[in-house]
């Protein structure tokens, strides 16, 4: 057996699946072993490569994960909250790392990965790039620098089709803001205004969501007091620095206790 990591990707036709396949593919540390998609879906039985349009990979597109995951190290997942809860116990039962990008997943979803982590690793992030990582980290320091004079707003922009707002990154940097002050973010979020919504309240940290075209991904935090304003701002204009995260994180796992990790682990921020 090679003892360069296998992997199994799975939503392999999405945006983010074919990404990952290339990525994988292009890597020297890391061996494509499996790509799964859901049942029905016209990919399942073909050659995952040429169903993407290029050479052929030798790695047949399966709908059952199970099948998929027996010869692999780590499973990258970026695809929904309901899939990624199924292939969290099957990635368990193959002791792989789990690596999950997939994001809009409710408390109840999250709180439901950890049996899975007590027996395999998981590492799991609304945003994989470096460069949101460090935001994170920025954010929660200037956050903690600076009092309720200061309104925090979180504006995300995606593409028209993402189905989940506010985006996973965005209640990553609302997160990181709150630690900052030293509050829960759910005493302090502020999400959706519509209509007489009143005044702002002191100390609230507020999400606006922006839907269109083919937006990669955009974030700004915006620190705004009267008479002046701080942005810390990431801009993604390539999906591969969200691959060339998960690959990171799934080589990172190799080895590593059981349990659930996030990229400022992996990335030692
Ligand atoms: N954490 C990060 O860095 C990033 C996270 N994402 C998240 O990744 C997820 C996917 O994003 P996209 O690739 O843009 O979406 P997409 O809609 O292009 O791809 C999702 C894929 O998952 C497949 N899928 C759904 N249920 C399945 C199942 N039960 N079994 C197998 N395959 C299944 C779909 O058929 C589809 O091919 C979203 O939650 C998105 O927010 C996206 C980019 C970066
Ligand atoms: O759906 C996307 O595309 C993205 N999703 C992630 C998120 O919800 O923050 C990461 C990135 O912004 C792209």
């Amino acid at each position: 057996m090679s003892h360069i990591p296998g992997i199994a990707i799975t939503g392999a036709s999405g945006r983010m699946g074919q990404m990952l396949i290339r990525t994988v593919r292009d890597s020297d540390k890391a061996r494509l072993v499996g790509a799964v998609e859901r049942k029905g879906h016209d990919w399942v039985g073909r050659d995952v490569g040429e169903a993407m349009g290029g050479a052929p990979l030798g790695v047949i597109v399966s709908d059952d994960p199970l099948e998929a995951f027996a010869p692999a190290q780590a499973i990258i997942d970026f695809t929904a909250p309901g899939a990624t809860l199924e292939f969290a116990a099957l990635a368990a039962q193959a002791r792989a790392v789990h690596v999950i990008g997939t994001t809009g997943m409710s408390e109840e979803e999250i709180a439901a990965l950890e049996p899975a982590a007590r027996h395999a690793v998981i590492v799991r992030a609304g945003n994989m790039s470096l460069g949101v990582n460090l935001l994170t980290q920025l954010t929660k320091k200037v956050a903690a620098a600076l009092d309720e004079d200061f309104d925090i707003e979180v504006i995300e922009a995606h593409h028209h089709h993402k189905v989940d707002a506010p985006s996973g990154t965005a209640l990553m940097l609302g997160e990181a803001a709150a630690e900052g002050r030293g509050v829960a973010l759910a005493d302090v979020s502020d999400r959706g205004r519509d209509g007489i919504t009143g005044a702002r309240k002191r100390g609230d940290i507020g999400f606006t969501a922006i839907r269109g075209g083919d937006i990669v991904g955009e974030h700004d935090v915006l620190f705004a007091a009267a008479g002046e304003r701080i942005t810390l701002r990431h801009v993604a204009t390539d999906r591969a620095i969200f691959a060339r995260g998960a690959l990171k994180a799934a080589l990172w796992g190799q080895g590593k206790q059981p349990g659930q990790y996030d990229m400022v682990d992996v990335l030692g921020l």
